[in-house]
């Protein structure tokens, strides 16, 4: 029997052959998967570049909630968030704020998201000035109403920069990337009761962040002209009526109030120190579309929409507590009228070259309405009794009345107020309706609203 051929050489030059198929391929296989991991991660850099590029914090839902933007330096922002300060995002700040008029301004809005800054920034826009926003977009209320606020502006090409005021080198960049000529600083902690839950909120927005960006504008070159948000609440307990901004001002009656007068006297000394033309404006309760839901007159509406009770407050010898509540619009003219009448800032590089405009106005609506009218109105508007509760003024930093004269606005900008309470009120809870979308009984009462505009 012949014997079998040796086929064992065969088999196991077979069986490395296929050993070293198998390892080629498998090393094909692991280069590939590199290949492919790497194209992968490349597209998603590309496409996250391009959605930070194209689209900037803004949000088209209007009930987002973002996180808390407190002190966060544009500096420590991760890579993948906006890249602040990078080629882009420089491109939009200053895509925004570039005038459309010969001789425009260049604004920036501090509080741009806010209720005042919302709609200045929308006004100057309309006639061609160039507006960039800054906003923190902070929780004193719900945010999603200020997001809300910046899609409307961003609709119209108003870029809000996501910052704090005591963020410097933020600051900075924005004066580095543009030439500002006004800034209008509405950025502010708002509301008198709330002074006494958190101080220093106050402190550090009002007084802080004001001087933070006094500090980078007097540096400036060229200076800016400054507006920015005093209050009424500086005549405190002030008895003269009606408030004119000769009286006195040193008796401020909350925390809130004595953080505007502070303002008001560390304006003084940028102006006397650097050369920056500064002009304050003290608003009386200012209300509308688009408002404050910390107001009374906001969260009214909502409590007697709710069927819940409202405190009507009067004061300590059982009078009625009235405001001198300013529409909107009216505040916003006088703004406007304020930015367009504010003198150069002397100074440059930090230095003072000569004197420059200080200013103070009342912007008011010169009628006093007690806070149970308002209540009334209001009742009238949403077709609905309030529960009312009358009290005694808590011991919060409420003043019993105020009430401007506004004859220096009027000299110096032709500011005059031409909205009543009631009026106003049927614009607002017109909007409230849209916005929370409550359709009921209180459509038909704010027709009227559609007719007068
Ligand atoms: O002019 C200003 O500089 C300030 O105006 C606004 O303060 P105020 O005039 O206090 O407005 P707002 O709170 O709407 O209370 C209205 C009235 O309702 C009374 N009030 C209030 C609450 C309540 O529960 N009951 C009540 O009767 C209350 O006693 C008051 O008489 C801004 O909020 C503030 O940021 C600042 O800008």
């Amino acid at each position: 029997m012949p014997t079998p051929p040796d086929t064992s050489k065969t088999v196991k030059l077979e069986r490395y052959n296929s050993y070293l198929r198998k390892l080629h391929s498998t090393k094909l296989l692991n280069a590939s998967s590199k290949l492919l991991f790497r194209v992968t991660l490349l597209i998603a850099l590309v496409l996250i570049l391009f959605f930070t590029i194209n689209y900037p914090p803004l949000s088209d839902n209007p009930h987002h909630v973002p996180p808390h933007q407190h002190h966060h330096s544009f500096l420590s922002t991760s890579l993948f968030s906006i890249s602040p300060g990078g080629a882009a995002w420089e491109k939009q700040v200053r895509h925004s704020s570039t005038p459309r008029r010969p001789n425009g301004f260049s604004v920036l809005v501090t509080g741009a998201a806010g209720f005042i800054g919302s709609h200045c920034s929308l006004a100057l826009k309309k006639r061609g000035d160039g507006v960039l926003g800054l906003d923190n977009f902070n929780n004193y209320y719900d945010p999603s109403l200020k997001r809300a606020r910046q899609n409307l502006l961003s609709k119209h090409q108003i870029f809000i920069v996501e910052g704090d005021l005591n963020d410097g080198p933020l600051l900075t960049k924005l004066f580095d990337v543009v030439p500002f000529t006004h800034v209008l600083h509405l950025a502010a902690q708002a509301g008198v009761r709330y002074a006494m839950q958190n101080p220093q909120s106050y402190v550090s927005s009002n007084i802080a962040g004001f001087v933070n960006l006094l500090e980078v504008a007097k540096s400036a070159n060229p200076q800016p002209s400054i507006v920015w948000a005093s209050s009424s609440s500086v005549y405190g307990l002030n008895t003269e009526n009606p408030f004119s901004e000769r009286d006195r001002t040193d008796q401020p009656a909350s925390l809130y109030a004595a953080t505007k007068k502070a303002g008001e006297e560390i304006a003084h000394t940028y102006n006397h120190i650097y050369g920056l033309a500064l002009t304050g404006l003290r608003f009386f309760t200012v209300y509308g579309p688009w408002g404050r839901p910390d107001m009374a007159y906001f969260f009214f509406t909502k409590d007697i929409l709710q069927g819940k009770s409202i405190d009507i407050y009067q004061t300590q010898d059982q009078k009625e507590v009235a405001r001198d509540f300013t529409y909107i619009d009216d505040v916003v003219k006088g703004c406007l009228g304020a930015l367009d009448t504010a003198g150069k800032s002397t100074g440059s590089g930090g230095k003072k070259k000569g004197p420059a405009q200080l200013r103070v106005y009342n912007l008011g609506n010169t009628s006093p309405v007690p806070v149970g009218r308002l209540v009334s109105i209001l009742e009238g508007l949403l077709n609905t009794k309030a529960k009312k509760h009358v009290i005694t003024m808590p011991r919060n930093g409420d003043v019993p009345f105020t009430h401007a004269n506004v004859t220096l606005a009027y000299k110096d900008f032709g500011y005059k107020p031409t909205t009543d309470l009631a009026t106003g009120l049927r614009k607002f809870v017109k909007w409230y309706v849209s916005y929370f979308g409550i359709q009921r009984r209180v459509k038909k009462e704010t027709q009227h609203a559609d007719e007068s505009g």
